[in-house]
């Protein structure tokens, strides 16, 4: 990729906007907890003044020092471990005021309230891998598998319990946006697109951790990183009988790895998502909301693009923890997903590789990388509509 290019893509769009693995998976577990978390999850004492905590056994990091500057190494490099063992990390103090996210939570709360044939009037197209619009419930089914004819049978099965709303940037190739019609709820359209930049601007910050902590310059993965090709997702899912759920009669969200480099997860305190144990493949640890901290985690393409040094883990949403009776509550989430310009190749990141331990792929877009994974996964969602 000629540098002027990089360049170019590199300067950020600005407002209006417009491996991999096995599927199934076996019981919940809680990783094992003390009160020293640095200890727990094995961290190197350079990092520990950042870590201040941990929730079902994932570090919880204090992301001040970063953007203060006053711990940026200790910060950078207990997130990157983080990332190497779990392939999720909580941040605290990340630079958003909690006001801003309740905001968030109560504009996607006033959305998916609205009657069908409101939100029916910014339908998602239907083509599975352009995130824009909203889509009913009963019309996706995620999973991790590739095989066509796994997938032909996951078609015949229960749905996923989810509606969700998604919106970008007006240029990328993922489409343009999908709106309400101006009237229709006022004030939604704006504060996505307001929230989606607030979004960018951390996902930048923390681009910029992990390179630090993998000792390369501190914008050499933010660079590729333009804004626009991000996708921000309201997702709603409805109260089911808790029993359904754990009996497996229905699902949530199922086991899945998100597709590109890092995603910024928020979460209301209703619970309920689990992620891989990195020990135990198989195995789900619960993993509880933490007050005012939002939870990161690591993509495939950041997992390829650090040749395999980072997790991008299996994650799914299932009842709330020690719930089996009764109607479990709402849960709302917000996904933000982040991505290289997805016509930008990238080589797998200096410091990754060596004699001893050769890169294992062949430079690659974000694209390619993508058709050649996720489309196979993605067919098997909104195949109802
Ligand atoms: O709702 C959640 O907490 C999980 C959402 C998720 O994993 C996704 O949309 O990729
Ligand atoms: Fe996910």
């Amino acid at each position: 990729m000629p540098l002027t290019l990089l360049q170019t893509l590199a300067a950020p769009f600005r407002r209006p906007l417009s491996f991999h693995r096995r599927s199934g998976s076996k019981s919940t577990v809680t990783a094992p907890r003390s009160p020293d978390a640095a200890k727990q999850v094995g961290t190197p004492s350079s990092a520990t003044n950042a870590l201040i905590g941990d929730a079902g056994g994932i570090p919880v990091v204090d992301f001040s020092g970063f953007l203060d500057g006053s711990a940026k190494q200790q910060t950078s490099t207990a997130i990157l471990d983080s990332f190497k063992r779990f392939g999720f990390v909580y941040l605290k103090n990340y630079g958003i005021p909690t006001e801003k996210v309740d905001e968030m939570f109560d504009w996607s709360k006033k959305f998916f309230a609205q009657p069908m044939q409101v939100k029916m009037l910014a339908p998602h197209p239907g083509v599975p891998h352009i995130n824009r619009g909203y889509v009913a419930p009963g019309v996706e089914k995620f999973t991790q598998s590739n095989d066509s004819e796994e997938v032909a049978q996951l078609r015949n099965k229960e749905p996923d319990l989810i509606e969700n709303f998604s919106c970008g940037h007006d240029e990328s190739v993922l489409g343009k946006n999908i709106w309400l019609p101006e009237g229709v709820l006022p004030g939604f359209n704006e504060a996505c697109q307001d929230f989606y930049w607030k979004c960018y601007e951390v996902e930048i910050s923390i681009l910029r951790t992990v390179a630090v902590g993998l000792g390369i310059p501190e914008d050499h993965l933010a660079k590729s990183h333009s804004g626009r090709d991000q996708s921000l997702r309201l997702m709603h899912y409805p109260a089911v009988p808790a029993k359904k759920l754990v009996e497996g009669e229905m699902s949530r969200i199922g086991a899945h790895s998100d597709f590109s480099s890092i995603t910024l997860l928020f979460q209301d305190d209703v619970g309920g998502l689990e992620v891989e144990h990195p020990d135990h493949p198989g195995e789900f640890m619960s993993v509880p909301p933490v007050l005012g901290a939002v939870m990161v985690n690591a993509g495939d393409f950041l997992q390829r693009w650090s040749n395999d040094q980072i997790r991008s883990a299996l994650h799914r949403v299932r009842a709330p923890p020690g719930m089996t009776d009764g109607m479990t509550p709402d849960r709302y989430s917000i996904p933000y997903f982040c991505s290289t310009d997805f016509d930008l190749t990238v080589d797998c990141l200096p410091g990754t590789y060596s004699d001893s331990n050769p890169k294992k792929y062949e430079p690659i877009t974000v694209s390619t990388h993508g058709v050649a994974t996720s489309l196979p996964r993605l067919s098997v969602t909104r195949t109802r509509r």
